[in-house]
C-alpha cells in the first residue's frame, strides 16, 4: 500500500518515474529536429523541449501533490494550459518506493515541501549536440535543505543482454544513500570539472589557483555533480553567478546522499525555501567528500571570494 509509505519516498518515487518520460520528450523534440530556441538573455537559451519537459513534470507532480509548492525553471504564462495525457505520469519507481525513510522525514507534510524542477540542464549543449552533458533534474527540499533528489541523463547508453537501453537515473535520498548507478572513487589525480558554456576570467582565475592536473569543461550543473560520483572528476569549480536554485537543489541532494559536498565558492550553503532568490549569486564549489571540499575551499584566494560577494 503506497499510503503507508511517507510522503518523502513517495514524491522520490514519482519524480523518478516522471523524469523517464521527461527525458524521452527531450528525445523525441531533438529526433523531430524543431528546437524551437529561444533567447531568454545572454547565453541563456530555451527549447522546445525545456518547455515540454517541465510542463510534463510540474503538471504530473502536481496532480498527485497538489500542496507541494513546485518551482520549475521554465515557469511562466507562456508555458502553461492543458497536456497531452500520455505526459502525465502517474507511476512512482518501485526501487525508490521500497526505501527506508529516514527517521526525521517521516512526517514531513506536502506544505514543508519545495521542489526545484530544471527539465534541461545544459540547453548550450543540447542545442550543440553534446547530448550526453543533458539531465533532467528534479531536486526536493526540506526546511530549506535539499534532501532528495532525481539526475536523469536521457540520451546515456549501456546495453543489457545484447540489448541497448538509452536513458538512465540516478536518484539520492539523505541517509539512505544513492541508486540507479555504482559510485566511483575520485581520480587519484586532481581533476576539475567546470563550466563549458559560461566562462568568464573569475571562473578562469578559480580553476588557475587549484593547481589541478586536468580541467574538463563540460554542460550542466547535473552532469559535472554525476562527474564527481563517478570518478572522473575530483572537484567542480564555477566561481561565477549564473548557476540557479533548480541547477544546484538536485545535484546537492544526490551529493550529500552519497557523502559528497555542494556550497557556494564561500563554503556556504545555499537555501532552497519557496521564497529565496532564484540566482545563485556566488557561484558554486562541490566535492565528492568533505575532504577534497577544504582543499578546495582553502585555495581560493579571499579577494575573489570578495569579488564574487559584492556582485
Ligand atoms: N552566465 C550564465 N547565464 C545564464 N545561465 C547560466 C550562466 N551560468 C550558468 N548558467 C546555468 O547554469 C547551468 C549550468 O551551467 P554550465 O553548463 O555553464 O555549467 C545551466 O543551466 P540550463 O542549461 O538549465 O539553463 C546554465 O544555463
Ligand atoms: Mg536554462
Ligand atoms: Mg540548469
Ligand atoms: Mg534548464
Amino acid at each position: 500500500m503506497t499510503s503507508n509509505i511517507p510522503l518523502i519516498v513517495r514524491l522520490l518515487a514519482s519524480s523518478v518515474s516522471v523524469a523517464n518520460r521527461a527525458g524521452k520528450i527531450v528525445r523525441d523534440v531533438m529526433s523531430k529536429g524543431e528546437l524551437g530556441i529561444v533567447e531568454k538573455g545572454k547565453d541563456d537559451y530555451q527549447t522546445e523541449a525545456d518547455r515540454s519537459a517541465q510542463r510534463c513534470i510540474v503538471a504530473s507532480l502536481a496532480a498527485q501533490y497538489p500542496k507541494v509548492n513546485i518551482i520549475g525553471e521554465e515557469d511562466g504564462p507562456d508555458n502553461e494550459g492543458d497536456i497531452a495525457s500520455d505526459w502525465l505520469i502517474s507511476e512512482a519507481d518501485k526501487e525508490v518506493l521500497s526505501l527506508e525513510c529516514p527517521a526525521g522525514l517521516r512526517s514531513v507534510k506536502e506544505e514543508e515541501i519545495v521542489v526545484w524542477v530544471d527539465p534541461l540542464d545544459g540547453t548550450s549543449e543540447y542545442t550543440q549536440g553534446f547530448l550526453e552533458h543533458v539531465t533532467v533534474l528534479i531536486g526536493i527540499s526540506v526546511n530549506e535543505k535539499p534532501v532528495a533528489g532525481v539526475i536523469h541523463q536521457p540520451y546515456y547508453k549501456t546495453i543489457l543482454g545484447g540489448e541497448k537501453i538509452v536513458g538512465r537515473t540516478i536518484w539520492g535520498l539523505q541517509e539512505a544513500g544513492v541508486g540507479g548507478f555504482t559510485p566511483a572513487p575520485p581520480p587519484d589525480s586532481l581533476i576539475i570539472t567546470t563550466t563549458r558554456s559560461h566562462s568568464n576570467p573569475l571562473v578562469e582565475k578559480a580553476l588557475q589557483v587549484m593547481n589541478a592536473a586536468q580541467v574538463l569543461r563540460v554542460g550542466g550543473a547535473g552532469y559535472k555533480v554525476l562527474q564527481l560520483l563517478e570518478g572522473k572528476a575530483s572537484i567542480y569549480v564555477f566561481a561565477s553567478s549564473g548557476c540557479k536554485k533548480w541547477d544546484t537543489c538536485a545535484p546537492e541532494a544526490v551529493l550529500s546522499a552519497a557523502g559528497g559536498k555542494l556550497t557556494d565558492i564561500l563554503g556556504e550553503f545555499y537555501k532552497y525555501g519557496g521564497t529565496e532568490s532564484r540566482p545563485n549569486k556566488t557561484g558554486v564549489l562541490a566535492a565528492v567528500s568533505k575532504d577534497l571540499h577544504s582543499y578546495a575551499l582553502n585555495r581560493i584566494p579571499q579577494e575573489l571570494k570578495e569579488a564574487l560577494s559584492k556582485k
